[in-house]
């Protein structure tokens, strides 16, 4: 079983994540898990904050000379804009009178579309700065900080993730646009978009342009992608075993997702029962599905094709040409508190669905297979694997780069 859980504060020192039942043996690299944290602030729209704030990482615990012990693993990753809110989010009391002005001024007037009302009201502020630090997705580093660890792990074992852009507002990649495989995730990363369709890419610049000049925001859809599972990951004897219940909690849980799709997903509920599902044919006497609507999951198991998983994200609530609400300080209709904000973060949205997805495959990795160590897994998998009958393989079982 694998845990992780993650602290911090937006504008606090830092942030704090933990990772508990990675094997041992997992190569672990500060480049790695750096290359990702520096994804994750990429991404055409994202807001000023994110040209000037370094992600300072360091480990604390359960690595030694870039291999995981087993136990759990800390990793700090640092504000470096702490310093200007060291006041602001100070753990020891301050004067009410200095935090009166600036950055420390109430936040009176809450965003529709954020944390900041309900928040208030559940947790008893009168303000909603308590609420929107840790409301905020700056959360997400800690997230992708844990991903980049649980890839590493996958890819021991022959598993690899890609995540990429749908859609951008009403902008989006054509229908029979090919899939982005691991090999082409360099060209996804060079693009701002994360898209992998190079006009489709252009004209969700212009769509963010425009939403930027006319004060606006934007949303849109990420798609993620995992090659090489084997099958029978998740379960379906049990409501809360299964693997695309897992994943669609993994992805709700991000900051401003509000839909989850596997597979063709909506699509498929427009279609006949004929049309929609993957149909079993012999292939060289091996059995194979011969499409993939249902995004590589029957029955809350993976099935050993390609994993395919979507999260649709909500415009950004900070908007910057200003939504009306109510100031609660004065029980006066107000627009709501905006300072800086994304216009759009549809691209880090897709790391961030990234790193969920791969934190819930090492779950499930780790429930079926267990394994103290990186070696013990990898023998549980191939034992399994091996012991498939002849009569019940398929082709798409990913025993290939498992063995
Ligand atoms: C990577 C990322 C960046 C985000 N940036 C902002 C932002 O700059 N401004 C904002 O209002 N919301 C932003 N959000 C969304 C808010 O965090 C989110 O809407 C808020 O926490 C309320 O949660 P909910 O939308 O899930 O209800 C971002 C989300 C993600 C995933
Ligand atoms: C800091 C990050 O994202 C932040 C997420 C966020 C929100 O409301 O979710 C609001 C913005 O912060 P601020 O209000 O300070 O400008 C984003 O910059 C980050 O992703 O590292």
């Amino acid at each position: 079983m694998l845990r992780v859980l993650t602290a911090g504060e937006s504008h606090g020192p830092e942030l704090i994540a933990i990772m508990e039942g990675l094997p041992a043996g997992v190569p672990i690299a500060m480049d790695t898990i750096r290359a990702d944290l520096a994804r994750r602030k990429l991404g055409y729209g994202r807001g000023s904050r994110m040209k000037f704030e370094e992600d300072e990482l360091t480990i604390s615990s359960g690595v030694r000379h870039g291999s995981s012990l087993g136990s759990p693993i800390a990793i700090r990753i640092g504000n470096t804009e702490w310093p200007k809110w060291r006041e602001v989010m100070s753990a020891e009391p301050v004067e009410a009178t200095d935090l009166s002005r600036g950055r420390g001024a109430a936040l009176t007037r809450p965003r529709p579309g954020h944390a900041d009302l309900v928040g208030m009201q559940k947790y008893d502020f009168d303000e909603a700065r308590p609420i929107l630090e840790r409301a905020s997705a700056r959360e997400t580093a800690a997230r992708v900080a844990l991903g980049a660890i649980a890839r590493s792990f996958l890819s021991e074992l022959g598993i690899g993730l890609v995540s990429h852009t749908l859609s951008m507002g009403p902008v989006r990649v054509p229908e029979d646009m090919p899939l982005p495989t691991p090999a082409d995730v360099a060209a996804l990363d060079a693009d701002l978009l994360r898209c992998f369709d190079p006009a489709t890419s252009e004209a969700m610049v212009v769509e963010v342009d425009d939403a930027r000049k006319s004060g606006d925001t934007v949303g849109g859809i990420v798609e993620v992608l995992a090659y090489g599972l084997p099958p029978g990951l998740g379960s379906h004897v049990q409501w809360d075993r299964r693997l695309d219940a897992k994943l669609a909690q993994a992805l709700m849980s991000i900051q401003a997702i509000k839909a989850v799709e596997v597979g063709d997903g909506f699509e498929t509920t427009r279609r006949r029962g004929s049309a929609a599902h993957d149909e079993l044919h012999l292939s060289d006497g091996t059995i194979t599905r011969s499409s993939d609507r249902a995004g590589g999951i029957e029955g809350g198991m993976s099935t050993g094709t390609l994993l395919r998983v979507r999260a649709g994200m909500k415009p950004i609530a900070t908007v910057p040409h200003a939504l009306r609400t109510i100031d609660v300080a004065t029980g006066e209709e107000a627009t709501a508190h905006h300072q800086r904000s994304d216009i759009s973060a549809v691209p880090a949205a897709g790391v961030v669905a990234e790193a969920m997805v791969a934190i819930t495959l090492v779950d499930v990795i780790l429930e079926k297979f267990g394994g103290d160590s990186l070696g013990e897994t990898r023998r549980n998998i191939a034992s399994y694997l091996d012991h498939i009958p002849e009569t019940l393989k398929t082709a798409d079982a990913s025993d290939a780069s498992l063995a």
